[in-house]
């Protein structure tokens, strides 16, 4: 009942989608506050998340993690429990005209039900996650260094601890957009200092990547979620690592090298960084620093848009792919079933470089990425 009536609602989602909005801001229209000023991204992340949720309905665990975690994101908007019940009014509403030729009395409540247990689990988790870490954090911007026009790599200091595992992104909101919240993966493995890079590229039409890159500068503050994402490091793993990055997705894959070299177990660390053109190696000085400091880390550059570059040339797939019957990758060759692998880039090149991995001989199980996250 949920899906078919549903579908009725996608084949119209913008008329649907402004209508429901048009109902929550009239019946309260403090609501509106809550909301970015342009609705645009949200209302495509609304649209997305009721579609999962639908299409969730015969997979009960797959649908209370999403909802768990969409809970907790919630909080970091002042979302609370009486918010849900304007959004379920808004939400029958909608579906009563968008969906009227399947609407029934027996639909209806099949909606109210379902609506009313996805909202449960996910002020649950809002409020269990309200025992322990607050909603956000500020963080002053102690240094801004712009590697490229479009790149600048941002350290900042959280008022109070934030604790994450290397792999993991935040969520961050700029004063120049209120309401507006982007994930960028932490940089760099815990230090002493509490202090977390960023590495942000501004991407044509991007509200916060574009306000943190060219907008934004030391002594300003920003606001951070709390830190989320599984790619992280198998505790109990001492398999050699290759880490592969596509431009910014840099950044998670550095804080893994700089974790692994710091447990202070030797794990050969095979670092593919892949980019367009040399320029676009923004932070290669710090990562062969890194090598440097660790024989057994190897960094590999890998340019996909420079046909004169002396080393490895392509995307890090095509690297990873032309290895049957060259010499391995940099002493490496064979044994890929008995290594852990981290992607992290632009989507399409994760899944190439995932597919690559998959047909070198290395299990699923052992090559760990973001992209269901990304997705979300
Ligand atoms: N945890 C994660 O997975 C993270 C992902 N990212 C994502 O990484 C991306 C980085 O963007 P940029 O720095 O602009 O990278 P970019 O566009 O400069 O590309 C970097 C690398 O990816 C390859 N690439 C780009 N498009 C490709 C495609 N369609 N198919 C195959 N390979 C492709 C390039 O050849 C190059 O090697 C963003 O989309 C960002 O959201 C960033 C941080 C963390």
């Amino acid at each position: 009942m949920l899906k078919e009536s549903f579908t009725r609602l996608e084949t119209r989602s913008d008329k649907a989608i402004g209508y429901f909005y048009g109902r929550l801001f009239t019946a309260d229209p403090r609501l509106r506050a809550l909301f970015p000023i342009a609705l645009d991204a949200q209302r495509d992340r609304f649209f997305h998340a009721l579609t999962r949720i639908v299409w969730s309905q015969d997979n009960p665990e797959e649908l209370a993690a999403y909802l768990a975690r969409l809970g907790r994101a919630h909080r970091r908007y002042g979302v609370t429990a009486e918010h849900y019940t304007a959004i379920e009014h808004a939400l029958i509403a909608t579906l009563r005209v968008y969906a009227r030729d399947v609407w029934s009395p027996g639909v209806e409540e099949t909606w109210v039900e379902a609506y009313r247990s996805a909202a449960a689990t996910m002020i649950e988790a809002a409020e269990r996650d309200a025992d322990g870490a607050p909603p956000w954090w500020a963080a002053e911007v102690v240094e801004h260094d712009r590697r490229a026009d479009d790149l600048a790599v941002l350290t900042l200091s959280p008022e109070r601890p934030l604790p994450f595992a290397p792999g993991q992104y935040v969520t961050v909101q700029t004063s120049r957009w209120p309401r507006v919240w982007r994930p960028y993966s932490i940089a760099n493995a815990p230090r002493s200092d509490g202090r977390l890079r960023l590495h942000v590229r501004a991407r044509p039409g991007g509200w916060v990547s574009g306000a943190l890159v060219r907008g934004t500068g030391p002594g300003d503050t920003v606001l951070l979620g709390p830190a989320a994402g599984t790619m992280t490091l198998d505790p109990d793993s001492g398999r050699d690592l290759l880490l592969v990055a596509g431009g910014t997705g840099l950044a998670p894959v550095k804080a893994l090298a700089e974790q692994a070299v710091a447990a202070g177990r030797r794990r050969d660390v095979r670092l593919l960084v892949g980019a367009r053109t040399e320029r676009d190696l923004y932070d290669l000085a710090d990562l062969r620093l890194l090598e440097a400091a660790y024989p057994w880390v190897r960094v590999l550059p890998v340019l996909s848009d420079d046909p004169d570059f002396g080393g490895l040339r392509g995307t890090p797939a095509d690297v990873l792919s032309g290895l049957d019957g060259l010499d391995g990758l940099d002493g490496w060759d064979g044994g890929w079933d008995d290594r852990d692998a981290y992607v992290a880039g632009p989507v399409p090149m994760v899944r190439g470089t995932v597919a690559a991995l998959q047909r070198l001989g290395m299990p699923l199980e052992r090559i760990h990425h973001d992209l269901l996250r990304a997705e979300e």
